[in-house]
């Protein structure tokens, strides 16, 4: 009997718009097909002359598969393979949508001239030190 076949990014989601582009690749915000879900898709860049999925992709989905536990950190939902125009294997990050970022939010005080919250600050500091912590 034929193994069942792994649908593929595209088949599972309709990509709507580049929001970001960060070091490893671009993100899209794109519509799950069998859902109607709004999710972020992370595209993960291939390196050139290299075979299969660069090791700072693996890194970086084991280590966002532990925080993902965390309802404060953004939800990595899936991982999906794709292929990029010349037939490479691409791999997508499916995770929940986000409406803004840290950046926009700071950006948001600068603009009217108030503060951060000093709580927040605390929040925020106390967060990436965490995890800095899980990371290095
Ligand atoms: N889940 C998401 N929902 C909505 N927009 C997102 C999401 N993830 C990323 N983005 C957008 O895409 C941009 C790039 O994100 P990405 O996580 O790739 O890179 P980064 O965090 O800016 O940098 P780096 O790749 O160095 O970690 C973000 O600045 C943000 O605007």
């Amino acid at each position: 009997m034929e193994k069942p076949r792994q649908i593929s990014a595209m088949e599972a989601f309709e990509k709507l718009e580049k929001v970001g582009e960060g070091t490893y690749g671009k993100v899209y915000r794109a519509r799950e097909r069998a859902t109607g879900k709004i999710v972020a898709l992370k595209k993960t860049r291939l390196h050139e002359d290299d075979e299969g999925v660069p090791p700072t992709t693996l890194r970086e989905v084991s280590i966002l598969r532990m925080l993902s536990r965390d309802p404060h950190v953004v939800r990595l939902m899936d991982v999906k393979q794709g292929q990029n125009k010349e037939g490479k294997t691409v791999l997508y990050l499916v995770f929940e949508y986000m409406d803004t970022d840290l950046k926009k939010y700071i950006r948001s005080f600068r603009q009217t001239g108030e503060n951060i919250p000093v709580n927040i600050v605390k929040v925020y500091l106390s967060l990436s030190l965490a995890l800095f912590h899980t990371i290095t």
